[in-house]
């Protein structure tokens, strides 16, 4: 993947977040769910919850969100029918140890977890060690309407970043989003002031949702070999 690497944290991490946080999900909860290989342990132990009798339902947040879902026999609602969900469950890129800023969208899902995500009563992400960094420094993944590719490239640069188009792996030509949109990875190095270059982005005519979540995470769960250490942000 041009300009994005995923991330390559151990599976036994990973389920272990997952795990632990759907243990805050309660009876009765709409849940917000994530994308990517972190979310995924999630949402199958979620479903595990629902087989043993428990009576939630699921927003999802990419079409294979929603295949999981589906697998997992979680009764599915959406944010139409809904408003907002009592607590998402989501994976991330990169988050910052310190703020909780995190990046997202290695997966281009970033447009609707943004959604979902923000409008959590709680929003509790699940990683594994090496999304843990000190401030933020992963390129910023960039979801932009097709028409606004030059425009939304010469922007980036305006902004100091450098854009490049991210490349479909099992298909000829660029990564379409389940929105039918395009993905510029955009490398800004260090980045001194997330929530500003946030701003900035959200700004861009044609661009629909850029990767950086700042002040929206309220704890993050980072599963290890051993156990899972939380962290909290924000109100939690
Ligand atoms: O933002 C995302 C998708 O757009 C994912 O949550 C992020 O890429 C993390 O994925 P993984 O848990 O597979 O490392």
């Amino acid at each position: 993947m041009a300009g994005m690497k995923r991330s390559g944290g151990s599976e036994t991490a990973k389920r272990r977040a997952g795990e632990r946080a759907v243990d805050a999900v309660d009876d009765g909860d709409v849940v917000g769910l994530g994308t990517g290989s972190t979310a995924a342990h999630a949402i199958r132990a979620l479903g595990r919850r629902v087989d043993a009798g428990l009576d939630v339902s699921g927003v999802a947040t990419s079409l294979q969100s929603r295949e999981l879902a589906r697998e997992a026999g979680i009764p599915l609602t959406s944010l139409d029918a809904v408003g907002s969900v009592d607590v998402a469950i989501d994976g991330t890129d990169q988050f910052d140890r310190e703020t909780g800023a995190l990046i997202k969208g290695g997966g281009a899902a970033h447009a609707r977890e943004k959604v979902v995500d923000a409008s959590a009563d709680r929003f509790l992400v699940v990683a594994d060690p090496s999304k843990a960094a000190r401030g933020l420094d992963a390129s910023v993944p960039v979801e932009l309407l097709p028409a606004a590719r030059r425009p939304v490239e010469s922007a980036v640069r305006d902004l100091g970043g450098e854009p490049t188009l991210r490349a479909a792996e099992r298909k000829d030509g660029p990564v379409v989003t389940d929105n039918g949109n395009l993905v510029l990875d955009c490398a800004f190095g260090a980045l001194s002031n997330p929530g500003a270059l946030a701003t900035d982005l959200a700004r861009v005519p044609g661009v629909v949702a850029h990767g950086l979540f700042v002040d929206l995470a309220d704890a993050v769960l980072v599963g290890t070999e051993d156990g899972v250490e939380t962290r909290s942000y924000g109100s939690e």
